[in-house]
């Protein structure tokens, strides 16, 4: 046997060097790089590693362990999972804080590799410093706090353990019905110890993505539910955009009259221009898409795990009636609503599924054109929402007077509708552009309103809603796009929240743009507390003596380097979008808009929530028998 020598951390980044991705005959490099923060965990091992050799890999020093994690995740989505940045953190706090990333890769199903430093296992100098001490047991590390939220975690105390660990790791990692985030805990001192690795183990390894074909019986089964169905409608969900399924689900629903609503992750797999592109679904969806679910009497679900704002918590589609249709990689997700299974790749299913329904066509007629038509016009109408002092009625309605209004237009120096901001910033910025969201009102907006006419422009992470993944993730969109312009919406709250990595794109010059919606508050949390009969309580940001808080963002983004801009009106925005695009350097445009002019839900956006069985306020006890009412027709699992 030939061996080599070398630290853990050594045969770590070149085995990282050597992984390989072939999908559709193209054969690329899995890992594109590493993000880092250093501490006494890994600056010696990993940190010595990289500083001597690190091949092809991109080494990235990020501001926040989460931070630079959501960056990570946002690339590896963006790229449809085709690349990944791994991560190295130190030990105890530095790894804690990447627990919530990993949330957000599991939930996803967005592969990145963790690498925490963990604790001696030798043993020797404990309790190190950031070691927390378990009085039951000495083997419980904070690492231990990242396994419910990896798709692999393993622990390496001895340099061999790190070969069968990383090959475990890879294939998880490139496997399209269970990837998600591998976490590889190195202790500490054995990152720098040394083994004599079988040179075996670092010859180039190719992780091939086949394509899952549909088996004879499956296909068989759903041709004969679509043929048996009057009006099927396919739901277009993430894995539909993995599998680059757009071209034939354009082709299956043009040909059978088939009209396709879409979800958070499935948005922008198709143009928002296609006749038959009703758009968002369920809680946050359109009038149209929902109209049309609620007439369905097939759902094909194309790579969606039916979350409960796609299904507005199972009351969406008509259950006594309507049969699922499942075309899913992952068995567990296919097995959903009690579906028929396709286990299978979504682009290859529905290419051999088209040719078998010849003379099919759905019932639905001119009916997908009438709803868009609908939902055209009052998309329409909410681009030119415009406040006054008196008599105005918000989208949010009944929970703010106007003279609270007012004391918003006051305190922010502002008379923006959020719905006018974000349709001034649709029709303003390039269509390639990308744009990312997560957490708060925008989504909600954004699924409803933004029109994306290119595929893959629009990158939301709703698995997990996790605030501070906007600014994060920009600078992981343009690391994997780096010729486009990139946009982060994100509200005041989650800006605060998390923006270290604003600094990071600023320090090695990648080029991002922050749109911030501040609105003073947790704007979409208090129309849900006042929506379910609550009072306004601790969800705006006020002061002690109730003063509405402002804070000067673009203040904050000048200090850090980046070109600020303040945007109130149409045309301040119009102008700060086009000057954005002309500038070299990150750009933040802070917009004042005022609360309660994000959209309100449709038919059919029901949403179930946990509100009190007890309370003395009636607005609480209706909401609770409201509950109960839409429970009776939900289905139950
Ligand atoms: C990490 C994290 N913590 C808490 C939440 C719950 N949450 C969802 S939206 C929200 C408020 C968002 O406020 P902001 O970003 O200002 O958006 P707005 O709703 O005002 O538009 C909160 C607290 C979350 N999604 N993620
Ligand atoms: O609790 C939440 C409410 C949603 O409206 C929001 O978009 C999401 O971020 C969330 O966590
Ligand atoms: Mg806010």
């Amino acid at each position: 046997m030939k061996t080599i020598r070398l630290t853990t951390a050594q045969a770590l980044i070149k085995f990282l060097n050597q992984q390989y991705i072939h999908v559709d005959g193209e054969e690329i490099p899995f890992v594109e790089g590493i993000f880092n923060i250093f501490g006494h965990g890994n600056v010696l091992g990993i940190g010595q590693a990289l500083e001597s050799d690190p091949g092809h890999l991109k080494v990235i020093q990020g501001k926040n362990e989460q931070g630079m994690a959501h960056a990570a995740i946002a690339y590896s989505k963006q790229l449809l999972r085709k690349k990944i940045y791994a991560i190295t953190t130190s030990s105890g706090p530095g790894s804690a804080n990447l627990v919530t990333a990993a949330g957000t890769a599991l939930a996803n199903n967005i592969p990145v590799l963790l690498i925490p430093a963990d604790t001696y296992a030798t043993r020797q100098p404990d309790p190190v410093l950031q070691q927390i001490e378990q009085e039951h047991s000495l083997a419980i590390t904070t690492n231990d706090a990242l396994k419910p939220v990896s798709r692999y975690w393993d622990r390496v105390t001895r340099p061999e353990q790190l070969m069968s660990s990383l090959i475990r790791a890879f294939e998880v990692m490139t496997d399209p019905a269970r990837s998600g985030p591998a976490t590889v805990c190195i202790s500490q001192d054995v990152e720098g110890e040394a083994f004599d690795f079988d040179e075996k183990f670092f010859v180039k390894r190719v992780h091939y993505i086949d394509r899952k074909p549909a088996s004879n019986r499956e296909l068989k089964g759903a041709a004969e539910l679509i043929k048996a169905s009057k009006k099927p409608l396919i739901v277009v969900g993430g894995g539909a955009k993995y599998s680059e399924a757009r071209d034939i689900l354009v082709e299956f629903s043009e040909k059978y009259n088939v009209p396709l609503v879409e979800t958070q992750a499935g948005k922008s797999t198709i143009e928002h221009s296609f006749k038959n592109n009703l758009g968002g679904l369920g809680i946050t969806g359109t009038l149209a898409a929902n109209k049309a679910a609620q007439q369905a009497d097939l759902v094909i679900g194309v790579g969606t795990r039916y979350t409960d704002f796609a299904t507005s918590s199972k009351t969406i589609f008509n259950f006594d009636e309507a049969k699922f249709l499942n075309v899913n990689v992952s068995r567990m997700q296919a097995y959903k609503l009690d579906g028929y299974q396709v286990v299978a790749d979504a682009r290859t299913t529905f290419e051999a599924l088209t040719p078998m329904l010849e003379g099919y066509e759905s019932q639905f007629g001119n009916t997908i054109t009438e709803l868009k038509e609908e939902w055209l016009a009052e998309r329409d109408r909410l681009s030119k929402v415009t406040f006054s002092r008196e008599g105005f009625v918000p989208e949010i309605k009944d929970h703010f007077s106007q003279e609270v209004l007012n004391e918003y237009a006051d305190a922010l120096g502002t008379e923006f509708a959020q719905t006018t901001a974000l349709l001034t910033i649709n029709e303003t910025i390039d269509p390639d552009s990308i744009i990312i969201c997560a957490a708060g009102s925008l989504p909600g907006d954004l699924q409803r309103l933004w029109h994306s006419s290119v595929p893959n422009t629009y990158h939301l992470e709703y698995g997990y809603s996790c605030m501070g993944y906007e600014v994060s993730g920009t600078l992981g969109l343009k690391l994997a796009e780096p010729s486009k312009e990139v946009y982060t919406m994100v509200g005041d709250g989650s800006f605060l929240m998390l923006h270290s990595e604003f600094v990071t794109a600023i320090q090695y010059n990648k080029k991002i743009n922050v749109l911030l919606f501040d609105n003073s508050g947790y704007g979409c949390i208090n129309n849900l507390q006042m929506d379910f009969g609550g009072g306004s309580y601790f969800c705006e940001f006020r002061t002690d003596d109730n003063q509405i808080l402002n804070v000067d963002y673009a203040k904050v983004a000048e200090g850090y380097g980046a070109k600020s801009y303040r945007a109130n009106t149409v045309e301040e925005l119009k102008a700060a979008l086009e000057d954005a695009k002309k500038q070299d350097c990150s750009t933040l445009i802070e917009m004042k808009v005022l609360p309660k002019t994000m959209t309100d839900g449709y038919d059919g956006s029901w949403w179930n929530l946990g509100v009190s069985e007890v309370s003395d306020r009636e607005g609480i006890q209706k909401a609770y028998e409201f509950k109960q009412e839409k429970l009776k027709n939900a289905k139950q699992y």
